[in-house]
């Protein structure tokens, strides 16, 4: 089995794909297969082969909806015109990797133990169209793929069958590391290796099939671990899940083989996801926009990140902005353990309060954004929820009592929010939920939202919501391309509180 490596430099100039490069952040791009390059190659044809796909299981497969232009989703110029009729007219796109960016795949496995089908579902079907050829994926996944496939048929692995809901193997998630610090920076992103979960159609461990589970797990590690040929395996974990419904992974995870820690380096720190937490799925994109995210934040700022998961986002900023305080607020609670193991990494240096609060965003929302200058938000693609917009539209209307951090706080406590650090001096400028000490800081009101989005849709409802109510103007706008060979792009949005002028107590002379 060969991997495929990315050429370090293609043969003929290409058209660049980003608006705003960081020297050491080019887009890769490899050269497309010689035989589909035109005996000459003029000025229109170039762009439009070096960025097209190029994927044999283009329109079998959902995954991607766009085979040209893989540099500059059509999306763009609606976004584009979008931002200027709001009055920014200096939005910028990004690209990075066109093809073997996604470090992070759920594949369905249905079909059968001499035909194993693995991959996503045809468009409005729940048919899995095999896919071991994917451009989107990082080489390895299709790599670990089909050592899975060769292990699914030596071990007699069943899969899935969701009709009668019988089978062994219902998914796979598969997550590249590209974190490996043995080698050199330029040799770390091709050599990524795969985080392998195996979603196991049975309650736990003990079921009457795990011996099989064990033989695949063994499986994988003998011919993809650190003793084969291609050391591309990180670790095998388990999830067990067996109701009916869509939902892909169950409440149960064992980590079975491998490093327990699957560590990578985004937005300048080191940071630890667990296969059970949200892991954004274009790490070099999600790296680039964590850059650029960090030059809305002032230094020693408050900080509210909302839809944290495992916190990154809070993290990447109170590493490199010194923040005064840092608060991450998840719905899951399986992103804490990742989060604890993040912040252990972080420098000593970093002085001032993080916290993670496994709560729900949409109650209460108003006690997560009092007390914060910078709010980030990053929700799922159906956008932010209504009453995190309502509180977000009256934000300039609220008169904050200092009892309602107290007030709030009681819900919050029976959570048990758990604060990581606190030095002393940091305390004063700085204030623990759940605790009843309120200084001045504690009832300030944020004076920048900075709104993440991955659903294009949701993202102009919600924007337009935020200016029709005058508490916010739009500042900056950015979009990244998260998700070549799609219509989706990754948006970066700034937003500025409105603050009301004060009165000056001058009567206006009457003319006379
Ligand atoms: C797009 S992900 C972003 C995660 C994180 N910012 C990152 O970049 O890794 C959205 C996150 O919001 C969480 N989430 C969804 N609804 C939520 C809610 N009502 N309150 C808090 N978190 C929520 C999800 O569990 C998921 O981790």
């Amino acid at each position: 089995m060969s991997l495929y490596t990315f050429p370090t430099r293609p043969p003929y100039p290409i058209i660049t794909c980003c608006v705003s490069p960081s020297p050491s952040l080019a887009p890769t791009i490899p050269s497309p297969p010689p035989s589909i390059l035109p005996p000459t190659t003029t000025a229109t044809a170039v762009p439009l082969l070096t960025c097209a796909l190029q994927c044999p299981h283009f329109q079998s497969c959902s995954g991607c909806t766009h085979e040209f232009n893989l540099h500059r989703p059509i999306i763009v110029e609606e976004a584009t015109d979008f931002f200027k009729s709001l009055g920014v007219s200096d939005f910028t796109f990004d690209s990075c990797r066109l093809w073997g960016w996604r470090c992070r795949a759920k594949l369905a496995v249905r079909g059968s133990i001499d035909n194993p089908l693995i991959g996503l579902y045809q468009e409005g079907t729940h048919n899995v169209v095999d896919i071991p050829q994917c451009k989107a994926h990082h080489p390895n996944i299709n790599a670990a793929v089909e050592i899975l496939r060769q292990g699914i048929r030596e071990l007699n692995i069943e899969p899935y069958n969701e009709d009668q809901g019988t089978g062994d193997l219902r998914y796979i998630q598969m997550a590249v590391t590209t974190y490996n610090t043995a080698l050199p920076a330029a040799e770390r992103y091709r050599n990524g290796r795969v985080q392998v979960a195996l979603v196991w159609n049975s309650r736990n461990e003990k079921s009457s099939n795990s011996d099989k589970l064990n033989a695949l797990a063994k499986f994988l590690w003998r011919n993809g671990g650190p003793r084969s040929n291609l050391y591309l395996i990180h670790s095998v974990w388990a999830n067990f899940q067996t109701s009916t419904n869509n939902i892909i992974f169950g409440n149960r995870w064992r980590h079975l083989l491998g490093e327990r820690d699957f560590w990578e380096h985004v937005g300048g720190i080191d940071m630890s996801l667990d296969p059970s937490s949200f892991g954004q799925a274009n790490t070099r994109a999600f790296d680039n926009l964590l850059r650029k995210l960090h030059k809305y934040v002032p230094y020693a700022a408050s900080v509210a990140d909302l839809y944290a998961g495992a916190g990154v986002i809070g993290l990447s900023l109170a590493a490199t902005k010194k923040c005064r305080s840092v608060k991450c607020i998840e719905i899951n609670k399986e992103s804490r353990p990742s989060f604890e193991k993040t912040v252990d990494r972080l420098p000593n240096s970093i002085l001032g309060s993080i916290s993670w609060h496994n709560a729900d965003t949409s109650i209460d929302p108003l006690s997560w954004l009092v007390g914060s200058d910078v709010i980030v938000v990053d929700p799922p693609r159906k956008g932010l929820d209504t009453s995190l917009i309502d509180a977000l539209r009256t934000i300039s209307s609220q008169k904050v009592k200092p009892s309602l951090k107290s007030s709030s706080s009681n819900i919050k406590e029976e959570k048990r929010p758990w604060v990581l650090r606190e030095r002393e001096h940091a305390k004063e400028a700085s204030v623990q939920v759940g605790r009843e000490t309120i200084s001045a800081d504690a009832r300030s009101l944020p004076e920048t939202l900075i709104y993440i989005s991955c659903g294009w849709e949701s993202f102009k409802e919600d924007c337009k919501s935020l200016l029709t109510s005058k508490s916010w103007h739009l500042e900056k706008a950015h979009g990244f391309n998260f998700f070549p060979g799609t219509q989706s792009i990754e948006v970066l949005a700034v937003f500025k509180r409105n603050l009301k002028k004060k009165k000056t107590g001058k009567k206006k002379k009457k003319q006379a």
